[in-house]
């Protein structure tokens, strides 16, 4: 659906609501964007597809005028702009919600959008406003509520409703659904249905090309900074365009024989206190993780999958024989004697927690391989051997790199969290913690992650995978268990598991006793 304007000849024209033309962003030798294309419609909701670094990102932060390109133009209802600031952008009606949230948890709705909003507003016409939105979309949302008490999909409504009170244009989602049930997806997919029904526009990042495939009318394909095609994803498979974002086929996961084999981890009645009252407490979890096994947790955010790894990597200690690594009790022990049993561990935050984000990749290879001797003897590093370490990981794991040993902040979220997970798998453990193992990762690095945990599970390590992608655990686990208000279910055999079943325990109002 586009504006039907008059041109100076007074020939009725359709405009698109936003082009970019020739757009180019230049860091240092590398061109992000080369010579980008891209027109949206109103109404139109339009996936922006393509593996990691393929430039998604820097070109939705040129036209949120967060990134300053180095050539190209864009032009605003057909009038060229100078995108100069988000301020302008969302002046002019672009609105995004981010893949983390910015919210305060200490106030309530009504407050983080006042705040967010600016001086035009008041706290009570925010709260009227969040009344009316709420009731047009379904958007429920309780202004007085405090953030922190809220899952994420209510977190992600008020993004979505900070943005709506601005009156978009277009709507720019950032992997959205990452973080959602799949019931709170559907609720969704319903509401950017609706918003486009009355014409706004959506632009929609997302790596599941399914769910692209369902609410997607056009689609433009990113790979290496360039446009590959424009093209309606509802006639395309999701294959066909995973292979045009990858410029190859990707494969099928090949399954593995598996008979479990002895206990690696257990957890025994693991309960940890919250320390603040943001944390959730951790409850009588009882699991055992066999060697050959991968285990699946699956669960909405914020219900103690921070907790549960910080309790199984020893960056929290909990109670003698709450946690045993092949029967030896390591409740009381830190990450670096965990470590020393056979342990790796991958935590969810990956700039920050898994890597440092002003360090080079050598570097950043220190945190999990300082006990290996050809990286640290007799407390010197080599250097040399950190560099060849750091090498390996991004040949053997396909990272894209900016140079031989960028600083890890310069990678694209995909291209970093291959390399943590190659740098933990690299070494062959025994036993693999790892949270939301492919979160903002394309199809092709995904499967290559996930094929790559089935390997180590193969070769007899016991895996134990936390993730919010239930398509995902599904594949690759064993056994899922689902994690609710600290509780874990009973682990059951993946295909005993229904995708309602789940998603009901993952809400809380699964079968009841179910959870230990
Ligand atoms: N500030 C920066 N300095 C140097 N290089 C950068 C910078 N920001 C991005 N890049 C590089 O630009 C390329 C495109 O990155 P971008 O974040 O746009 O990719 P993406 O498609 O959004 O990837 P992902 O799906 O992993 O988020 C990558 O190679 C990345 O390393």
């Amino acid at each position: 659906m586009s504006a039907q304007v008059s041109d100076s000849f007074g020939a009725v024209t359709s405009l698109p609501l936003v082009e970019l033309r020739g757009i180019c962003k230049r860091y240092g030798d590398l061109l992000a964007n080369n010579d980008i294309d891209l027109r949206i419609n109103r109404g139109e909701i339009h996936a922006l597809l393509g593996e990691n670094g393929a430039g998604k990102s820097t070109l939705v932060k040129i036209l949120y005028g967060a990134v300053e390109p180095s050539a190209g133009d864009i032009l605003w209802e057909g009038k060229p702009i100078a995108m100069g600031s988000p301020v302008q952008a969302r002046a002019l009606g672009i609105g995004m919600v981010f893949q983390h949230f910015s919210l305060f948890d200490n106030l309530t709705v009504a407050e983080n959008i006042t705040v967010a909003l600016g001086k035009d507003w008041t706290l009570q016409s925010v709260r009227t406003e969040i009344g009316k939105i709420s009731a047009d979309y379904g958007l429920s949302l309780e202004p007085d509520r405090k953030v922190w008490t809220l899952s994420a999909g209510e977190r992600q409504r008020i993004e979505i409703v900070r943005c709506l009170l601005q009156n978009p244009k277009i709507l720019i989602l950032d992997e959205p659904t990452s973080v959602l049930t799949p019931q709170e997806a559907d609720k969704l997919f319903e509401t950017l249905e609706q918003l486009a029904a009355k014409g706004c526009a959506i632009l929609y990042i997302s790596h599941r090309l399914e769910e692209v495939r369902r609410i997607c009318s056009s689609a433009t394909i990113l790979r290496a900074g360039k446009v590959i095609a424009t093209l309606d994803p509802r006639r395309n498979s999701a294959r066909d365009i995973a292979a045009m974002m990858v410029g190859i086929e990707v494969g099928n996961i090949s399954p593995r024989e598996h008979a479990p084999k002895e206990s690696m981890l257990k957890l025994n009645k693991l309960a940890l206190k919250s320390e603040t009252i943001h944390e959730i407490a951790l409850q009588d979890i009882d699991l055992e993780v066999h060697c050959g096994e991968i285990v699946g947790i699956a669960g909405v955010a914020g219900n103690g999958q921070s907790e549960l790894f910080a309790a199984l990597s020893g960056e929290r200690l909990s109670r003698r024989g709450m946690v045993s690594i092949e029967e030896r009790d390591c409740s009381l022990d830190g990450i670096t004697t965990r470590r020393t049993l056979g342990a790796a561990f991958v935590p969810e935050e990956r700039l920050g927690h898994a890597a440092a984000p002003h360090y080079t990749l050598s570097e950043n290879t220190l945190i999990s391989h300082r006990l290996d001797s050809n990286v640290v003897s007799k407390g010197m590093v080599s250097k040399e051997a950190a560099r060849k370490l750091a090498g390996e990981i991004i040949r053997r794991f396909d990272v894209r790199v900016p140079n031989p040993d960028p600083e890890a902040r310069m990678l694209s979220g995909g291209n970093l969290q291959k390399f943590v997970i190659g740098r933990e798998i690299i070494s062959k453990p025994r036993l693999l913690i790892v949270d939301q193992p492919t979160w903002g990762v394309d199809a092709g690095a995904a499967h290559m992650i996930r094929q790559a945990l089935i390997n180590l599970a193969a070769y007899g390590s016991a895996i134990l995978v936390i993730s919010q992608d239930l398509d995902e655990l599904f594949e690759i686990s064993d056994r899922i268990a689902v994690i609710h208000d600290g509780k874990l279910s009973t682990a059951n055999a993946t295909e005993s598991w229904s995708r309602e079943a789940i998603g009901l325990e993952m809400m809380g109002i699964g079968q009841e006793g179910k959870h230990s």
